[in-house]
C-alpha cells in the first residue's frame, strides 16, 4: 500500500521517514501553513532521497507557471493540488507537467460533494480525499466520515487522508479500500516536526493489517 507522509520540514527526518517504510514524502508549498518549505528546502531534502520515494509538493491555487517552476527548481516527482482547482485546471497542467504526477485533492463535505470526484479522474494520476475544514486546507486532525466512502471506487487510484493515526488506521482500512494513504498531523509532535515514534507505530499497525489480510 502507498503511504505519503506529508508536511515534511526536516532533510534528516525525510530520510528516516523514508526508511521506516514511507513510499512518499510531501512538501508544504503554501506559504500561511505551519508546515511551509521553501524550495531550497525541498531540494535539500529530495537530493538526500532514495530514487524511488516519490516527493509531492502541496500547493493550493498558485498558476501553472508557478507551480511549474517551483518543480523545476526543486526536482519533485509530482503535485498535490490542495486548492479549488478545476477540472480544466488539471488538464492544463497536465500538458505543462507531463512527467509529473498529478494529486488533486478534495475536501469532502458531503455526498454530494463526494461526486465531483468523477470529474477529475481523467486528468489526473491520483486523487486524495481529505477532511472539509471551514477555516484550514488541510493537515487538520479532521477525520471523514468513512461510511460515505464505503462504496468510493473511482476510475484513478486514490489516497485516503484526514485525522489518520496509528490508532485509528486499522479501523479506517476496515471501511474503505483505498490505494495508499496520507498522514501528516497524527504522526506530529508540532506542526512540521514528525514524531519519528509515531511515525513507527504507524507502520507497524499498518503491517499488522497486511499480516491479517495474507
Ligand atoms: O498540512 C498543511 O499544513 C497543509 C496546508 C495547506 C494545504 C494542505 C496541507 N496539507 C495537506 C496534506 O496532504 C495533509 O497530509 C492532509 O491534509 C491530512 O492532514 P492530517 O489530517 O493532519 O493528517
Amino acid at each position: 500500500m502507498r503511504v505519503k507522509i506529508c508536511g515534511i520540514t526536516q532533510p534528516q527526518q525525510s530520510i528516516a521517514i523514508a526508511s521506516l517504510g514511507a513510499t512518499a514524502l510531501g512538501f508544504i508549498c503554501v506559504p500561511n501553513s505551519p508546515r511551509y518549505v521553501t524550495t531550497y528546502q525541498i531540494r535539500a531534502a529530495v537530493a538526500e532521497l532514495p530514487a524511488n520515494i516519490d516527493t509531492i509538493g502541496v500547493f493550493a491555487n498558485l498558476s501553472i507557471a508557478e507551480i511549474s517552476q517551483i518543480v523545476a527548481d526543486s526536482g519533485l516527482t509530482g503535485v498535490q493540488l490542495h486548492g479549488d482547482e478545476s477540472p480544466d485546471f488539471c488538464y492544463q497542467l497536465r500538458q505543462a507537467l507531463p512527467n509529473i504526477e498529478i494529486i488533486k485533492a478534495l475536501r469532502i463535505r458531503s455526498l454530494e460533494h463526494l461526486d465531483t470526484a468523477d470529474d477529475y479522474t481523467e486528468y489526473v494520476d491520483t486523487l486524495l480525499l481529505d477532511a472539509y475544514h471551514p477555516q484550514q486546507l488541510g493537515g487538520t486532525g479532521k477525520t471523514l466520515d468513512w461510511t460515505m466512502l464505503e462504496q468510493f471506487n473511482p476510475n484513478c487510484p486514490w489516497l485516503l487522508a484526514g485525522g489518520l493515526t496509528a490508532d485509528n488506521i486499522v479501523e479506517a482500512l476496515n471501511q474503505v479500500n483505498p490505494s495508499g494513504v496520507d498522514l501528516s498531523s497524527g504522526v506530529e509532535r508540532t506542526p512540521g516536526d514528525k514524531d519519528l515514534d509515531k511515525v513507527a507505530l504507524l507502520f507497524h499497525s499498518l503491517k499488522n493489517i497486511e499480516l491479517l489480510r495474507s
